[in-house]
């Protein structure tokens, strides 16, 4: 929590005229039963209506101020816990962009909405209680221990036993419940990870009539959920009785000793009854310190989970100057061994291996090739063969484990993240396309577009019937995910998105899947037309990269032919395998 602190660093004036209100609002309450205690020890006594009614009306305007009191304090506490509350929001979100693949893959997107939304609204809702109970309680109850030192050091022994033994019972609640809240917040992570991934393939759900399973499983977490937040819920419900008992008890000491000392002579009837008063308050004070640190344990649970996510230190960042200095020297030795001249090396891999976090597996090995700009290349191979993970390494979707990639002779974790990015349009397997117009999607791409360069992107892309098919043209509006769209059209707006970048490197991962083989032709074909991009087509389709300049084969995570169609289909078993395997001998034949 003390980590989280921070935050509330534009809001230390209202963090602390809050406390201050409170605790002013509590000095009122403490006089109350003094100016009790007289009423009843002069005023009634004495019969004296005129000292009652003078009295009274200095109760009727305390209890005004420390309304008054107690309304700023929570104008001004509420005002620093939602400026906390953003601000805090504010920088987790700027921290998850900076997060690469591997830490969101670890840690799972889910996990980290729950934590951007419910648990920071925990921890804020925890600092407005805070600031508004935090120190008033304990005030209270200290004050009135004093208070009642004043009245009769005898008598205020039964308080010196009392309130020690709540502090205890408190306590003791506390460590037992904060572990417990921890666990309530796992389990409702599953239950949105399973909500989210069943809204998400709802579609597929409905169609293979997994509904009950679904529900069944949903059931399952849910009753999980039910169990922890039960178990978690009887022990905190064990609070307010345990500590109603032992203020009962010592209220029935103080009537007891109370009115002895009464006969004796030792306090007055108004004063027992302003002790009463006093035990009262601290009950109601410390229930109020009680739910506090309910509430609290909670927020410092959801604290720990937020504070999780700041630790999650982004793998991929840009280079420090040492680095860099270190890694020119190797590089230049390395450009000076190849004599990279005539035609300029756009991307290379030089001896790459890599397995993704947590994995005991490499995802590919041994990598290494090197492409010219402008070439075209397409990668085929099986499913799970390493086709993705090596065009994601391009742009350090993920950094290699062993060897090095460069982009333009440069090693890529010697670029600043964003000019490499710069130079890569990436599409990737799956087509996500933002809620707002066309025209937002494609400058996604380059912010600064004008629709000429967009509708150029757009022909390229072969979508240019998605957009004159649609009424709104440009301006049509594309709903949440790109639902509204057919999965083709999806895909080639998400080319044009990559093309309006125009980028040096084009990486297509396996992103025209959904399209039928003319488009797809076509496509290729326009892509192919501009001269200086290259260009990574992934595919599992054989047609799709026959017609590249050269075709990578990728099997088992191993790079096991790099040629032209012609050559592949003379030297490399597993190439004529899949083309054999999906195209006629004369589909194979015409381009032999
Ligand atoms: N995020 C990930 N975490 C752990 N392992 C992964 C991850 N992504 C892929 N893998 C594993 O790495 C290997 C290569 O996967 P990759 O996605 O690169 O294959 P692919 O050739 O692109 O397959 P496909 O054609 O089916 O998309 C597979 O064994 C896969 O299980």
């Amino acid at each position: 929590m003390r980590k989280l602190l921070k935050y509330l660093k534009d809001y230390k004036k209202e963090s602390m005229i809050g406390p201050l209100f409170k605790l002013l609002e509590a000095c009122f309450e403490l006089v109350v039963p003094l100016i009790m205690a007289n009423m009843i020890d002069i005023g009634i006594r004495n019969g004296d209506t005129g000292y009652i009614l003078r009295m009274g009306s200095i109760l009727i305007l305390f209890a005004v101020l420390g309304l008054s009191c107690s309304l700023t304090a929570q104008y001004f506490a509420a005002k620093a816990s939602v400026g906390f509350g953003t601000a805090l929001r504010h920088d987790m979100f700027r921290h998850i962009q900076s997060l690469s693949y591997a830490e969101i893959d670890r840690a799972g997107s889910s996990t980290l909405v729950t934590r951007i939304t419910s648990d920071i609204n925990q921890v804020q809702s925890g600092v407005n209680l805070v600031l508004r109970l935090f120190l008033r309680s304990p005030f209270i109850v200290v004050g009135a221990m004093l208070m009642a030192f004043t009245i009769s050091v005898k008598l205020a022994l039964i308080f010196v036993v009392a309130v020690p033994l709540l502090s205890l019972v408190i306590y003791g609640i506390m460590v037992v419940s904060i572990p417990l809240y921890r666990q309530v917040q796992k389990r409702l992570d599953r239950i949105l990870l399973s909500t989210r991934e069943n809204l998400e393939g709802i579609r597929v759900i409905r169609a293979f009539g997994m509904q009950a399973r679904e529900r069944e499983e949903f059931k399952a977490k849910n009753t999980k959920f039910l169990a922890a937040q039960m178990l978690v819920g009887k022990i905190s419900a064990l609070l307010n009785p345990a500590t109603y008992i032992i203020v009962n008890v010592a209220t029935i000491a103080i009537v007891w000793f109370g009115g002895r000392e009464t006969y004796a002579g030792g306090v007055t009837q108004g004063e027992v009854i302003a002790l009463v008063n006093y035990m009262t308050q601290i009950l109601t004070a410390l229930v109020a310190l009680s739910n506090l640190i309910v509430s609290f344990t909670k927020a410092l649970a959801c604290a720990n989970r937020v504070n999780e996510v700041f630790d999650l230190e982004p793998s991929i960042q840009d280079p420090s100057v040492e680095e860099l200095a270190g890694r020119e020297t190797s590089v230049q030795e390395m450009m000076k061994e190849k004599e990279v001249t005539k035609v300029k090396e756009a991307v290379a891999f030089h001896q790459v291996s890599f397995a993704y976090p947590k994995s005991k597996v490499y995802a590919v090995t041994g990598l290494n090739f090197s492409v010219k700009q402008g070439e075209m290349i397409g990668i085929i191979g099986g499913t799970g063969s390493g086709k993705s993970t090596l065009v994601q390494m391009i742009p350090r979707f993920y950094d290699v484990t062993e060897g090095s990639v460069t982009v333009d002779g440069r090693d890529v974790r010697d670029y600043k993240i964003e000019e490499l990015r710069q130079k890569i349009g990436m599409v990737p397997q799956r087509a996500v396309l933002f809620r707002g117009t066309i025209r937002d999607n494609m400058r996604v791409g380059n912010e600064l577009a004008d629709d000429v360069e967009i509708m150029e992107a757009v022909k390229r892309a072969q979508a240019l019937e998605v957009v004159e098919g649609k009424p709104d043209g440009l301006d049509t509006m594309i709903n949440e995910g790109g639902k509204n769209l057919s999965g083709g059209q999806r895909q080639r707006l998400t080319i044009a998105r990559a093309l309006v970048r125009k980028p040096q490197i084009l990486i297509l991962d396996d992103s025209a899947s959904a399209l039928d083989f003319a488009t797809d032709a076509r496509l290729r074909k326009a892509v192919r037309d501009l001269k200086d991009m290259t260009v990574f087509v992934v595919s599992q389709r054989a047609a799709s990269v026959m017609q590249a300049d050269r075709i990578m084969v990728m099997d088992d995570g191993k790079l096991v032919g790099i040629g032209t169609h012609e050559e592949l289909m003379e030297t490399c078993e597993v190439y004529r395998e899949i083309c054999l395997s999906q195209l006629s001998e004369k589909e194979v034949g015409r381009h032999v």
